[in-house]
């Protein structure tokens, strides 16, 4: 990674330093003519500057080749709030819980030749490295070119959860907002009607669909699972609603109600052969979480809901079996003959992973909210220059294609669970990208484009060829 502007104002911050007599150059290197030489780096908050990943590569340990690395970088907190105080460095703290979250730095294994699943890969081993090491409730999925940008925005998304009804939403959808954009919006990077139309739209029905960034998860409904209550909804337009049966979570009595392993006893989806993996460790995790993310029973209303408190109990401490663990399941083979990317966490094989995952989501009938915050909760990068936009619109546009198709997504009524209104709308956005495409794909800039792109349609348009007439499953996408 390489930040010219950075390296501008410490060449800038270096001159002015040394005419004033200061020697002190922060480490950089200098020579006499006051040329200052800096390493390609993106600086750190201290000063020096990070050399990058696999600055030094070495055989097996190099970019794409290289086993899974786990490193811990603050352990899990104190199960006590620890105050600070009026002397904390430039900020008091005063009145205030100073804990930090365990924070680790995941990179699961990596070598050529092996199909990684790219994004939606990354995020199934996350998913399971975090059950392992502190199995949170909630997940937040942001891209790295995304940051928090209202520090209160996790704790809002988290309130539907707890909230009445929450046991029935899979996740909590923000809009993306962007940075860096010219003031006309000349690529229409701020996509308007997308997050302030269709979106909004969305969640007056079942919910929006989920973007890839600003989400905040239930890892619950991850895993496959149906909601623990969910409405079927019958008739030739779906215009009868009733309670799904089968699918009602038991009314726990007294004793059962002090045991966090019992929860799931008898979900029925629990009978259906589930493939997570050969991880006993994680298999376990799975109805802890499901227990940890139900509503806050603080109303005579909630059924099944947690009591105020439960989530504050001290966490055991990580030792080394644990931490082993969690680097198990991100290997490589960890996924051979699982469901994982079939069936559980995100979905592989489309360009646009994330609406594919959250749509099998909905079909199970649970729910989503969009969730607009007065201050934006996460903002992001977005493509300036029209060949980075180009190449994001179009293979958004595929990706919509491919959500037309049988194969990815039933046409008709998916399933018993999900309202005949919300299957329309669903779709709305797709005549929308088809109409772009057609630009995109008629100008002249694009030709280089058309090849991969055109194979990837004609895997999904084509459902009903023979399957030795299907080209390569997964063509090299756009860079
Ligand atoms: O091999 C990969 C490729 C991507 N990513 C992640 O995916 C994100 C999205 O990639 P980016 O290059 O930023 O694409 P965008 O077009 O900006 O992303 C938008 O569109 C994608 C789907 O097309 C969604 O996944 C993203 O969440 C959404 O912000 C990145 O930030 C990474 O965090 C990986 O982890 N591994
Ligand atoms: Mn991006």
């Amino acid at each position: 990674m390489y930040n010219s502007r950075e390296e501008f104002k410490e060449k800038e911050l270096a001159n002015n330093s040394s005419s004033n007599g200061n020697s002190n150059s922060g480490g950089r290197a200098r020579n006499n003519n006051n040329d200052v030489r800096v390493s390609k780096a993106t600086w750190m908050s201290d000063g020096t500057y990070w050399p990058g990943t696999w600055f030094e590569p070495s055989p097996d340990h190099s970019k794409g080749d290289h086993a899974g690395i786990l490193q811990v970088m603050s352990k899990p907190p104190e199960p006590d709030p620890v105050m600070g105080n009026p002397d904390e460095k430039r900020i008091d703290f005063t009145g205030v819980d100073i804990r930090l979250p365990m924070f680790v730095y995941v990179s699961r294994e990596k070598h050529p030749g092996y199909d990684h699943n790219k994004k939606a890969g990354a995020m199934n081993a996350l998913v399971r490295a975090s059950a392992i090491l502190s199995n949170g409730p909630f997940i937040l999925n942001l891209d790295c070119d995304h940051y928090i940008y209202n520090s209160l925005a996790i704790r809002e998304g988290m309130c539907f959860m707890m909230d009445r009804g929450g046991d029935r939403i899979c996740y909590v959808q923000f809009p993306q907002r962007f940075e860096g954009i010219d003031p006309s919006d000349r690529y229409a990077n701020h996509n308007t009607v997308f997050f302030d139309g269709n979106m909004r739209a969305l969640d007056g029905l079942q919910g929006p669909v989920y973007v890839g960034t600003g989400c905040l998860f239930q890892r619950y409904a991850l895993y496959g699972f149906h909601p623990p209550r969910a409405n079927e909804y019958t008739g030739m337009f779906g215009q009868y609603k009733q309670q799904a049966p089968n699918i009602q979570a038991q009314s726990l009595d007294q004793e059962d109600q002090e045991s966090e392993m019992q929860p799931l006893a008898s979900h029925p989806d629990l009978k259906l052969s589930k493939k997570f993996g050969n991880s006993t460790m994680f298999t376990e995790s799975i109805a802890v979480a499901e227990f940890q993310g139900r509503p806050l029973a603080d109303h005579i209303s909630v059924k099944n809901g947690l009591a105020p408190g439960a989530l504050l109990l001290p966490r055991p401490p990580l030792d080394a079996p644990t931490v082993a663990e969690a680097v198990a399941v991100i290997s490589c083979w960890y996924e051979d003959k699982t469901e994982w990317g079939t069936r559980i966490g995100w979905i592989y094989g489309s360009v646009t992973e994330d609406v594919v995952t959250g749509y099998r989501m909905h079909n199970r009938g649970w729910r989503s909210v969009y969730c607009i915050t007065k201050r934006d909760a996460f903002r992001g990068t977005a493509p300036i220059n029209l060949t980075d936009r180009v190449h994001q619109v179009l293979r958004w546009a595929t990706g919509s294609v491919e959500i037309f198709f049988p194969e990815t997504i039933p046409l008709g009524k998916p399933s018993p669970q999900i309202p005949a209104t919300h299957c329309i709308p669903q779709r709305w956005h797709l005549p929308l990208h088809l109409h772009l495409s057609c630009h995109i794909l008629l100008s002249p800039s694009s030709v280089p484009l058309f090849r991969p792109v055109h194979l990837a349609g004609l895997k999904h348009s084509l459902p009903y060829i023979p399957p030795h007439y299907h080209p390569h499953p997964h063509p090299p996408l756009p860079p």
